[in-house]
């Protein structure tokens, strides 16, 4: 036997070190490999909408009505198939709130009864397809030992039943029926989905990109493919000023400061005081901030006027610096976006692409116009301030550090290839390069130097100025043509604040939007990516997909899938929806497209789903096993090491480990 193999062994045998071990853990692994595939769940672009995405969670994308309608159909009317689903969905409101309605002690008694045994049959119903020790794992400590006893309940012996009846009885009158629901309920909404693919943009636009994150750090398996509104994030986390200025710019527009403020305890005083102080009353038209018509909180004029200065302050800076990055930065062939020096103070005017434009507002009390780009000395303690409360904010770095952990630039999971943007390509398809650092890149190559970058920034973010350049180019990948988050030739922010013609406005999007509808450059995108072609599917988010105009989500005969349908409210009216999920399980694709989601009290007390409809992107022909994922790849290697370990036992090369 080779060396490193009998080293590799003889490690091995420290985790299995018996013959009985190694095969028991054999046989357990082919057990797991022959279990149907586990359900995969793809969302993107979920910009700040906690309760939407909370809903789409809780409910598994529809996944546990069908469920339901699977055991109880015939046996339940529709009224208490609703029901029990909203149990799950929301079961602390719902249950109170059922519980409220009833008027005598027995009346509550049969409600826990008759719940507690159908949420039973339907845990049970949604674990068959898992191992017992991966159940295990995902019940609550409190209540795991009752919950397992009722999961697996030996059907063959009728009179267990009375047992089981008992324990359901002793829970319910030692009052706690509703707790023991609740587990029940969070249990099924864990494993209904087996794995989440966030595809990009849980920030920026919404109110609470940060609960977003706190509910995916609770547990889900999942892995998030950066969107460029999270790179942005990224990039102000790790010091660089010009995105810092671009995340406070948005907050302030989609009048979400709280976001910086009060989750992330970052405080903008600074911005607040310089902003009060060079910005007048009456010249901040075009900062004012949006207002969701449907929030119930009070705003008040004062308020509306304050974050307008503020974001009038922070746009200045944010042009500034992005100017002195573009002069830097040759690299990034930007010089068209400088602007500043292209505004003619004394008409008001500005000169773009050699036509003359009049000025929305022409009033830059902080530019000189012979320096443009330099920033005054008290827009640069405010900078500084600011980049200080981001680099330091400990909430927002836990945040920053789980989308590090768990993100990339893109992901190939189980053949198929997820990216939020695009693959940059010419119009000739080839693919776009980039020269970064003297060196070219295109294609896969530039996607994993972007992510070396945004890594590096990240990492070095305590170590100064000589770092500063991997700040650019993190900031380059927010708007930069190049960039395979951002996709279009330029972001035009200075000209739809500044100039009323609209022609300014435009966004050309990178030819990979035109060209996706085509079949072989989808195939030679997968090729690139080490997929199969015939095999794989590209998965995107980021453009909204305006089904209301008539576009269809799947392009190219659905190999590739776009799943950005617009949980952000902001972008409702052009989609007509809010949102589309896509599910992988055994049987294969389906993409579900879902409702505006109204308020969780209407969710609760009027038993809505939010699912509207579900396509079939792809049907298995043979239901799909774990043995045909990745995971299954993965296992298949440690199967073949363990019978290598056994026979090594078995031929006397390794000797058991027997326990005294
Ligand atoms: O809708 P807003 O806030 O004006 O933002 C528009 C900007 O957002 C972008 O669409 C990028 O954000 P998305 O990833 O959400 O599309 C830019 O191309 C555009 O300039
Ligand atoms: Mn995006």
């Amino acid at each position: 036997m080779v060396v490193e193999k009998e080293k590799y062994l003889s490690l091995l045998s420290k985790e299995y070190p018996t013959i009985a071990e190694t095969v028991t853990e054999i046989i357990n692994l082919e057990a797991i490999m022959n279990l149907p595939k586990a359900t995969e769940h793809f969302i993107s672009d979920l910009h700040g909408e906690y309760e939407a995405v909370q809903h789409v969670l809780r409910n598994g994308s529809g996944n546990i009505k069908e469920k339901i309608k699977e055991i109880f159909q015939g046996r339940l009317s529709t009224k208490e198939m609703n029901q029990l689903a909203t149990i799950v969905y929301y079961p602390n409101k719902k249950i109170s709130l059922i519980v409220s309605e009833l008027e005598t002690p027995e009346e509550i008694e049969e409600f826990y009864m008759l719940t507690t045994t159908r949420i039973t049959e339907l845990c049970a119903f949604v674990v068959s397809k898992y191992t017992r020790s991966k159940v295990r794992k995902s019940l609550p400590p409190d209540y795991a030992y009752i919950i397992e006893e009722l999961l697996f309940k030996d059907n063959t012996t009728s009179n267990k039943d009375d047992y089981y009846d008992k324990i359901i009885k002793t829970v319910i009158s030692l009052d706690r029926g509703k707790q023991l629901i609740v587990a029940f309920a969070y249990v099924i909404q864990r494993l209904v989905v087996d794995h989440i693919h966030v595809v990009g943009d849980i920030y920026d636009r919404g109110p609470a990109p940060d609960k977003i994150i706190d509910t995916l750090m609770d547990g889900h398996e999942l892995d998030i493919q950066w969107g460029n509104h999270d790179v942005l994030w990224m990039g102000a986390a790790s010091g660089s000023p010009a995105c810092m200025a671009n995340v406070i710019r948005i907050s302030a527009r989609y009048n979400n400061l709280e976001i910086i403020e009060d989750a992330y305890g970052i405080s903008l005083r600074s911005l607040m005081l310089f902003s009060e102080m060079n910005y007048p009353e009456d010249r901040y038209q075009p900062f004012l901030p949006k207002i969701d018509p449907d929030s119930e909180e009070k705003i008040y004029p004062e308020e509306i006027r304050q974050i307008a200065k503020m974001n009038q302050a922070i746009s200045i800076i944010q042009f500034k610096l992005e100017g002195q990055i573009i002069q830097r930065q040759p690299e990034f062939n930007m010089t068209e976006r400088l602007l500043l020096d292209k505004i003619n103070h004394d008409k008001g005017t500005i000169t773009i692409d050699g036509k003359d434009y009049p000025l929305i507002c022409d009033y830059f009390p902080t530019i000189d116009p012979a320096n443009p780009y330099e920033l005054t000395k008290e827009e640069e303690i405010v900078v500084a301030r600011l980049t200080e409360g981001f680099l330091n904010s400990e909430r927002l770095h836990k945040h920053i550090q789980f989308l590090y952990s768990k993100g990339s630039m893109y992901l190939t999971y189980n053949d198929n290839l997820l990216f939020h943007g695009c693959v940059p390509l010419n119009e000739d398809l080839s693919f776009m390069e980039m020269t970064i650092n003297k060196k070219n890149y295109k294609g896969k190559a530039l996607l994993d130097k972007y992510e070396d970058i945004l890594r590096k920034g990240y990492l070095n973010r305590h170590r100064g100025l000589s770092y500063q350049r991997y700040l650019d180019y993190i900031w380059y990948q927010w708007e930069g043509e190049a960039s395979s988050l951002f996709g279009k030739d330029k972001m035009t922010t200075f000209e739809r604040l500044y100039v009323s013609d609209k022609t300014t406005h435009k966004e050309k999007k990178n030819t990979y939007y035109k060209e996706r509808d085509n079949l072989q450059v989808c195939n030679q995108i997968l090729e690139e990516f080490g997929l199969d072609p015939q095999k794989g599917h590209i998965v995107n988010g980021h453009t909204p997909v305006q089904e209301r105009h008539g576009e269809d989500p799947l392009k190219a005969d659905g190999k590739l899938i776009v799943i950005d349908g617009g949980f952000s409210k902001a972008y409702q009216p052009t989609t007509g929806l809010a949102g589309y999920t896509l599910l992988y399980n055994s049987y294969g694709m389906q993409l579900v497209s879902h409702q505006p989601f109204t308020s969780v009290e209407d969710a609760v007390a009027n038993e809505i789903d939010i699912v509207s409809t579900r396509r079939i992107v792809d049907k298995e022909l043979k239901r799909k096993l774990v043995r045909e994922t990745d995971v299954g790849a993965r296992l298949t290697n440690r199967v073949n090491d363990l019978q290598d370990l056994l026979e090594a036992y078995q031929d006397g090369i390794l000797v058991e480990r027997i326990k005294k």
